[in-house]
């Protein structure tokens, strides 16, 4: 679905160029309706000859150009990002967050610090696999945000992927889940094919096997709609290879790690959101 709302991104590092790179593979967004914003130079020339899309320096610029505004920059810049923008925002614009940690009402307002107008903000917690189309994205939006907004805030992220929508309580345990998610994926994927090289396969095979198997128990348990440990079951014979390889992940503690690690990185969305908030009340420099 091509969309005739210009879109600007506040900040075009990993997670924005994710989302352009998606959009524009996805048809959803003509590049020349996308413009990026960001302080280091380097960064939006890279943008603009990659994906073809308009940059500035100006944030202000920016959402003066923009129907839909993006805020992808760190939790610790949003202070400074939404203070400095707050006069152009208005009503009409639909502004959405994918910063982890930051409250919407404090997003709303340090954006709208009068309390004058109507501000309203769609906080998301997407994730990298938007540029393949294949991200996952969790949506909450405040009261001030119309029906007709929150729908356009899912067709930007139902483009690169799928979309769920939760209570704005339960966003850092997404952050801490499918945010950071494909990190924890990725250090799996890098040691199953260091586990294939140490025994004997070469590195290309040992990609393949390892990304095939990742995808293809992916798309098993999407497909199916079966438990895992059904799943996990089936590959299992009495006194087999895989039953001696499971209890030595039991041994390692595989599941207590993963579970500590969505854990601990929930909790850290919680941090950065106080600390945002305090800094936001405070008036205070951010710390982190
Ligand atoms: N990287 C990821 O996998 C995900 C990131 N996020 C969220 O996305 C946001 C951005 O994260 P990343 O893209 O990973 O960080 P990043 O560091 O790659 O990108 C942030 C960009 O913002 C720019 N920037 C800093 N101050 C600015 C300002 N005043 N005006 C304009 N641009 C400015 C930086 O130069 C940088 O290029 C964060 O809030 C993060 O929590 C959310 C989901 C996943
Ligand atoms: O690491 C981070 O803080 C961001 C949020 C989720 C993924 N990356």
């Amino acid at each position: 679905m091509l969309t005739h709302k210009r879109i600007g991104f506040i900040g075009g590092g990993n997670m924005a160029e994710a989302m352009i790179k998606g959009l524009l593979s996805a048809s959803f967004i003509e590049a020349k309706n996308i413009i990026a914003s960001d302080v280091v130079a380097e960064r939006l020339e890279y943008l603009k000859h990659e994906f073809k899309i308009k940059t500035t320096t100006d944030n202000h610029e920016l959402v003066q150009k923009s129907d839909i505004v993006i805020l992808a920059v760190k939790p610790q810049a949003m202070k400074a990002v939404c203070t400095s923008i707050h006069e152009v925002v208005d009503e009409k614009k639909l502004v959405i967050s994918v910063a982890a940690g930051v409250p919407i009402h404090t997003i709303e307002s340090l954006l709208n610090p009068e309390a004058d107008k109507k501000v309203g903000v769609v906080r998301t917690m997407p994730n990298t696999p938007a540029l393949v189309q294949s991200g996952v994205t969790a949506l909450s939006a405040s009261d001030h945000v119309s029906k007709t907004d929150l729908k356009v805030a899912h067709r930007i992220f139902e483009a690169v992927g799928r979309t769920v929508d939760v209570p704005e309580a339960q966003l850092d345990a997404v952050t801490g889940l499918s945010g950071s998610g494909p990190a924890y994926i990725f250090m799996i994927i890098e040691a199953l094919s260091d586990a294939g090289v140490k025994m004997g396969l070469s590195r290309d095979v040992s990609n393949i096997l390892t990304l095939q198997t990742v995808l293809g128990s992916a798309k098993l348990a999407q497909d199916s709609g079966r438990h895992p440990g059904q799943l996990k079951d089936m590959v299992c014979s009495p006194g087999g290879t895989t039953i001696s390889g499971l209890h030595t992940l039991e041994k390692g503690g595989l599941r207590t790690t993963l579970i500590n690690a969505v854990e601990a990185a929930t909790q850290r969305s919680i941090e950065l959101g106080q600390n945002a908030e305090k800094n936001n009340s405070q008036n205070g420099n951010d710390s982190q």
